[in-house]
């Protein structure tokens, strides 16, 4: 034994080694110097430097390896300035694992008003109090970096839905030059990573075209964009049938803003490593669980003298301590515990699913795995 320090030597690189796959489905790590993703991967949202009724340390102990912050918020509200100022976003907001940054156009489309988009970019004004703003792909990468995140997002255009053809390409073909624009700003910063976004909506042609694109640049992962918006769950399928593919398999794939369970099962099953998305933490503070039996509204007056745990398989503080009675009780009251606990609750089964698919295809048993997830749940609630 040497006897001397054993230092914690982090990567100073972001990489990506896949270590088994079953089918379609792969398994794998993400390495940064602000630690190591588990791969399939559920990214809670963390949107204005909070996952909302959660401390980062609970966050951390549903299994979380990595959070989801937003441009577009933090630049109306504390301000990208004022949080590089303090530290960055990750001492800002007490979490020191790695954070994916969204980069803000897509919510720019969904939030702000007057929106005014050209070639350079969007202009808009905020939502929160009127002012007016403007992003580019350059002030994106600006804003971000300002924060500090690990994982970047190109500054992308997100096509509403439904849209035709011609609007569906003449949108990819913009968010690829803001590709371009996104990727010649980053630079380059070793342990930090800037991911592409592929576009095209559900059409092929277009899907093949911008993953071309996104691969002639080269960046660090890659993103589905474009779905997840309206589509449905069978069309988003049917797109996810041939759009990973189309990526490089050595990189990872994330597919942003999904889903429901079933979705995001769905999902890894045609090769998808890493999603996001607000449901888990949204919906718990609606009184929406999610269990394994399906879902549970607690707010349902059936729930009022009920002894029993909400989940009795859970592991979590929810389903551990409390009946749910009580959950329906603090719901009904408007307690604040009811968001945190319920919150906590939704987003430990998310990540009792990844868990559970990353040894079912370590494990070469998938399938089986898949089987039992949708005959549990088609059980329904007890
Ligand atoms: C968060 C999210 C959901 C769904 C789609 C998208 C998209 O296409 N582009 C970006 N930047 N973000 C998205
Ligand atoms: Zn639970």
């Amino acid at each position: 034994k040497s006897g001397g320090m054993t230092q914690n030597i982090q990567p100073q690189r972001f990489s990506f080694s896949l270590n088994a796959t079953d089918g379609k489905a792969r398994t794998g790590v993400i390495s940064t110097p602000r630690g190591e993703i588990r791969t399939p991967a559920f990214m809670p949202v963390g949107t204005a430097a909070t996952v909302k009724a959660m401390m980062p340390e609970s966050v951390r102990a549903t299994g979380a390896d990595i959070l989801l912050g937003n441009t577009y918020h933090l630049m109306l509200r504390p301000t990208a300035e004022r949080i590089a100022n303090l530290g960055g976003l990750h001492k800002f907001m007490n979490w020191e694992r790695p954070i994916l940054t969204d980069s803000g156009g897509f919510q720019v489309m969904s939030l702000s008003e007057l929106r005014k988009l050209t070639e350079k970019g969007v202009t808009f004004r905020s939502h929160v109090d009127g002012s007016k703003h403007e992003l580019t792909p350059e002030r994106s990468m600006e804003i971000q970096k300002l924060l500090g995140s690990d994982i970047v997002m190109c500054f992308d255009e997100c096509p509403a839905l439904p849209a035709d053809r011609g609007r569906i390409a003449e949108s990819m073909r913009l968010s690829m030059r803001w590709a371009a624009r996104s990727k010649e700003a980053f630079g380059d910063r070793p342990g930090y990573a800037l991911f592409g976004i592929q576009q095209g909506g559900l059409e092929r042609d277009f899907r093949e075209e911008s993953a071309e694109a996104l691969k002639e640049i080269g960046f660090d992962g890659y993103a589905l964009g474009g779905l997840a918006v309206g589509e449905g769950q069978e069309a988003m399928f049917d797109t996810l049938d041939f759009a990973p593919d189309m990526l490089p398999t050595d990189k990872p794939r994330y597919l942003m803003g999904v889903g429901k369970p079933d979705d995001i099962v769905g999902a890894v099953k045609r090769g998808i490593d890493m999603m996001d998305c607000v449901l888990p933490s949204r919906s718990g503070r609606t009184g929406q669980a999610w269990t394994r039996r399906g879902q549970v509204n607690i707010k349902n007056a059936r729930h009022a003298d009920d002894p029993r745990p909400l989940d009795e398989h859970c592991t979590c503080p929810a389903c551990r301590n409390y009946s749910r009675a009580y959950l329906h009780h603090v719901f009904r009251s408007h307690e604040i515990i009811s968001s945190m606990l319920l919150t906590w609750h939704n987003l430990h089964y998310f990540q009792e699913i990844m868990q559970g698919m990353r040894d079912a295809i370590a494990g070469g048993r998938f399938a089986a795995w898949e089987k039992e997830f949708h005959d549990t749940r088609a059980l329904g609630d007890i």
